[in-house]
C-alpha cells in the first residue's frame, strides 16, 4: 500500500524537484513567456512599444535582404522598385487596410513633385502602396545613418538633405531639379519637413515648389487620412485600421516663377487641408459634415 503512494507521489515530485533544477534563466524565460502575451494583451502602452520595436526592427531586417539585391545595380533609382516590394506586406502584419483614391492622377508620362503630409514613420506604409515608378523621397541627412536602411535608402536613390544647413539643402535640391529632367526621376517630398500628428497640416516649407517651378514639372498632392482611429503617439495607441490614401489631380507649374512660388505653396496646402478635413469627416463613427 505504501509503495503504492509512493508510485502516486512519484511523477508530481519529480516534477517539482525538475522545476526547482530550472536555472533563474530557464525561470525568467517561463515568466517571459507567460508574461509577455498577458502584458501584450492587457497593456495598450505595452503593445505600443512592441509594434514600434517590431516595425523598425524589421525594417532594418528587411534591409539586409535588399541591401545586396540593390547593390548588383549600384545607387540607382530602380531599386527603388526593391524596397517597396519588401515593405508592401507589412500592412497586412500590421491590420492595417489601405484604400487608394485617385490612381488615374498618376496617369503622367513625364516627372513631377509629389507632396504628401507627415503623420509619422507609419507613412512609409501609404508610400509604399502608390509609390510610382522611379520616384525617390527626399529625407533628412539622419536617415543615412540609420544603419541597415540607410544603406538600403542611398543604394534606392533617395535624396537626403541637411536640414540644419539650409544653403546646402537648397543647392541638393537644385541638383534635383536637373536630374528629374535629366534622368527622368520623379521626387517625393513631405512640405511639412517633420513628422507632425496634431490632426492638421503645419505650414508647407517652400523647397518642393520651388523644385516643381525650377524643373517646370506638376505638382502632385497625395493626402493620407488621420491615423488617429488605429495610432496615437501622444496616447501610444497602436490598434489595426483603415487609412485612406488620395492622390489629388496635379497643379501645373508651366511659365511660374519663383516668385509665383508662395502662392503655389498656398494653394497646395489648401487643397490638400480640404481633402484631410475631409477624409477626417468621413471616418468610421463620424457625421459626414461635422467637425474633426
Ligand atoms: C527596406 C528598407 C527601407 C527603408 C525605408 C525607405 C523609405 C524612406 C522614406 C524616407 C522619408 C523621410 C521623410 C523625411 O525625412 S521628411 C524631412 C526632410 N524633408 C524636408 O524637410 C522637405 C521639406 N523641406 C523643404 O522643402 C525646405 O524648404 C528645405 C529643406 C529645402 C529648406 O528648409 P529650411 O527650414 O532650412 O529653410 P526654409 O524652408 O525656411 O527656406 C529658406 C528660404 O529658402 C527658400 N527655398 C527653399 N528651397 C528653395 C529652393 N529649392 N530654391 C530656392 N529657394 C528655396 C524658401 O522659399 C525660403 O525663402 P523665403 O520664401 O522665406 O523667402
Ligand atoms: C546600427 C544602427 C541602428 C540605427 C537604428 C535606427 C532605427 C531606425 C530604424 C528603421 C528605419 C525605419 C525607416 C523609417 C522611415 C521613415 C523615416 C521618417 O519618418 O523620418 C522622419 C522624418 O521624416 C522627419 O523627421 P522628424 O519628425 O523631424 O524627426
Amino acid at each position: 500500500m505504501s509503495s503504492n503512494v509512493v508510485k502516486a507521489a512519484s511523477p508530481l515530485a519529480s516534477a517539482v524537484t525538475g522545476a526547482m533544477e530550472l536555472s533563474v534563466a530557464q525561470w525568467l524565460l517561463v515568466v517571459c513567456l507567460v508574461a509577455f502575451p498577458l502584458l501584450y494583451e492587457w497593456s495598450v502602452t505595452f503593445k505600443y512599444f512592441c509594434k514600434m520595436a517590431f516595425y523598425n526592427g524589421w525594417i532594418l531586417t528587411l534591409a539586409i535582404l535588399a541591401i545586396p539585391i540593390c547593390a548588383v545595380r549600384g545607387r540607382n533609382v530602380e531599386n527603388m522598385k526593391v524596397l517597396r516590394f519588401m515593405l508592401l506586406h507589412i500592412k497586412y502584419l500590421y491590420g492595417i487596410k489601405i484604400e487608394v483614391r485617385g490612381w488615374e492622377n498618376f496617369n503622367i508620362k513625364e516627372p513631377y513633385v509629389v507632396v504628401s503630409n507627415h503623420q509619422s514613420s507609419l507613412d512609409l506604409l501609404g508610400m509604399m502602396e502608390i509609390l510610382p515608378g522611379r520616384c525617390v523621397p527626399i529625407a533628412k541627412r539622419e536617415l543615412m545613418y540609420a544603419g541597415t536602411a540607410g544603406l538600403a535608402c542611398w543604394l534606392a536613390g533617395v535624396i537626403f538633405i541637411n536640414r540644419k544647413k539650409t544653403d546646402d539643402a537648397i543647392s541638393v535640391m537644385s541638383e534635383a531639379a536637373e536630374t528629374m529632367l535629366k534622368e527622368d526621376v520623379r521626387v517625393w517630398v513631405f512640405p511639412e519637413g517633420t513628422r507632425n500628428h496634431s490632426g492638421s497640416l503645419l505650414a508647407f516649407k517652400r523647397g518642393a515648389f520651388h523644385l516643381a517651378v525650377q524643373a517646370q514639372v506638376p505638382v502632385i498632392p497625395v493626402v493620407m487620412s488621420s491615423y488617429k482611429d488605429f495610432y496615437c503617439k501622444k496616447e501610444k495607441k497602436f490598434t489595426t485600421g483603415k487609412c485612406t490614401v488620395r492622390i489629388l489631380p496635379g497643379v501645373s507649374t508651366r511659365g511660374l516663377s519663383p516668385d509665383d512660388v508662395p502662392d503655389l505653396t498656398d494653394r497646395v496646402r489648401g487643397l490638400m487641408l480640404d481633402a484631410f478635413s475631409q477624409m477626417s469627416n468621413e471616418r468610421p463613427g463620424k457625421e459626414p459634415g461635422g467637425g474633426h
